[in-house]
């Protein structure tokens, strides 16, 4: 009988697949979190090998990560096409809807994904849900605006907390910004929260991630399976 792969391992299978996706001489969009740090390391052996691409990061950490590899990273402010973004989710629901930001690097995610021709997601088989939300929603908003955006939040239904960074500090986003986690309960419509957060000004950006994907590569003890929208 074959051995069910650990999450770890699915998690590498999945990534690997993706190499698939990426062609020499295109911009590629680096995810950030445990999945997309396993595309980047098996994309920089691609580049050592010879593959020539360009990746434009995520997140600081996803940066710092790929320039230590050799990957070419383009400076996020001269940066005007992206052929392909690989990244991971904390939740892929029906039609690709995501649930995305458990790492904190949404709002960057985001912006590299909406740009890119092709968003292709990378997941274990954990991650596939039929509802979205049981996943808490990150939601990124300006320091200043948190007890108010709170505030709007709750009237909504949900039940936001502000995240903490693992030293008990407040967790700030490479941009500067706090997270209010939000347990919103199994979503039945996803598009009515997203216009319903993303109207209350002083929210950055929310972690769901609609009609944005391409196709998911998702691994298990089968092997990887593609979804699409
Ligand atoms: O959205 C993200 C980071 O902001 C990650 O892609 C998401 O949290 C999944 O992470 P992992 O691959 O470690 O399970």
């Amino acid at each position: 009988m074959l051995a069910m792969p650990s999450v770890d391992d699915a998690k590498v299978m999945a990534a690997r697949k993706s190499l698939e996706f990426v062609k020499p001489g295109m911009v590629v969009g680096l995810g950030s979190g445990s999945t997309a740090t396993h595309f980047i390391r098996l994309l920089g052996e691609q580049v050592q090998a010879g593959l020539k691409v360009r990746g434009i990061a995520s997140s600081q950490a996803s940066e710092e990560l790929a320039v230590s590899l050799g990957i070419p990273v383009i400076d996020f402010r001269t940066a005007t096409e992206i052929d392909v973004a690989i990244d991971g989710a904390d939740e892929v629901g029906p039609e690709l809807a995501l649930i995305k930001g458990g790492g904190g690097a949404l709002l960057r995610e985001k912006i590299v994904a909406s740009a890119a021709k092709q968003f292709v997601i990378v997941a274990d088989g954990s991650k596939v849900v039929k509802h979205l939300g049981r996943f808490p929603l990150p939601v990124e908003v300006i320091q200043l605006a948190e007890p108010l955006v709170r505030h709007r939040l709750e009237t909504l239904g949900l039940k936001p907390s502000r995240r903490k960074a693992k030293d008990g500090s407040d967790y700030i986003t490479d941009e500067g910004n706090f997270i209010l986690d939000c347990a919103c309960g199994e979503m039945n419509d996803p598009g009515k929260i997203a216009a319903e957060i993303r109207a209350i000004v002083g929210v950055v950006e929310h972690g769901l991630f609609l009609h944005m994907a391409t196709r998911a590569l998702i691994a298990d003890g089968s092997g990887v399976r593609e979804l699409l929208p």
